[in-house]
């Protein structure tokens, strides 16, 4: 089932504290963002992919995605100050029509398996995410005291990428914009329209690289796909 993709690549990498954006350093010879544009490169069923960049980038990520043969990049968007508005910014230039992705550029480890049964959720539901269950306990604090035990059975730790209807999707972004909010998923701008999000659910790979300890993490999931080869 055909898709079109945005990905988010404008951040700034702040908390990975490598002085760059974080989606360029490389993980076994790759930059990070190269690893995730691959998996939508492959994919038959994925129609165009709409990168949000920052615009003194263009230039440097237009020679990498060359180098890589990276062919299927639509639009390179401007991104705004925060994920939200940079991928509002690329909407705009998207086809209206079918099932859209988010996914963002700093997961490059997604499961190509898991993009399917995702896009055919969206398409039969309106919206679904990926997501993993909770694996430690969560507490609300107040400061650093202890407030509550958040009951764990029904917590999800939410990925991307998150596929929704277009028309669903532009809703959502529409009324978050009327209503000046801010989110730090698309499936909360789209829960606030009442719509029901389906999880469809993923794997522990497919982590968001943010601070430097997730890099090695990188490597050690690349060694174990390598040792599966
Ligand atoms: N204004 C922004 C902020 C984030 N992103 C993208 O959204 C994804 C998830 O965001 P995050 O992990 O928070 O990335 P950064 O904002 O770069 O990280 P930090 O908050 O540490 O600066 C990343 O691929 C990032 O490039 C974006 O396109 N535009
Ligand atoms: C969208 C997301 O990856 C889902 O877990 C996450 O909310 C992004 O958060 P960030 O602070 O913008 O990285």
């Amino acid at each position: 089932m055909a898709y079109q993709v945005i990905i988010p690549a404008a951040g700034q990498g702040k908390r990975m504290e490598a002085g760059k954006n974080k989606i360029l350093l490389e993980v076994n010879g790759l930059p990070v963002f190269i690893h995730t544009l691959n998996v939508f490169q492959k994919d038959e069923s994925c129609k165009g992919i709409f990168l949000a960049i920052n615009p003194e980038e263009e230039k440097a990520l237009k020679e990498i995605l060359d180098e890589n043969h990276i062919t299927k990049v639509v639009a390179f968007v401007p991104g705004g100050k925060e994920r939200q508005y940079s991928i509002y910014n690329v909407l705009k230039h998207v086809r209206q029509e079918g099932i859209i992705l988010v996914h963002d550029a700093a997961r490059p480890f997604i499961d190509k398996e898991l993009i399917l049964p995702l896009v055919e959720a969206a398409n039969k539901n309106g919206a679904a995410i990926l997501a993993v269950p909770v694996k430690d306990t969560i507490k609300k604090a107040a400061g650093n005291i202890v407030a509550e035990t958040v009951e764990r059975t029904s917590l999800w730790a939410v990925q991307t990428p998150q596929a929704f209807r277009f028309s669903i999707l532009m809703d959502a972004y529409k009324k978050a914009e009327q209503d000046n909010f801010l989110g730090t998923d698309d499936a909360s701008l789209v829960e606030r329209l009442g719509q029901e999000i389906v999880i469809v659910k993923g794997n522990y790979d497919n982590i968001k690289l943010t601070t430097p300890e997730d890099m090695y993490f990188a490597e050690a999931i690349i060694r174990k796909r390598q040792e599966r080869l």
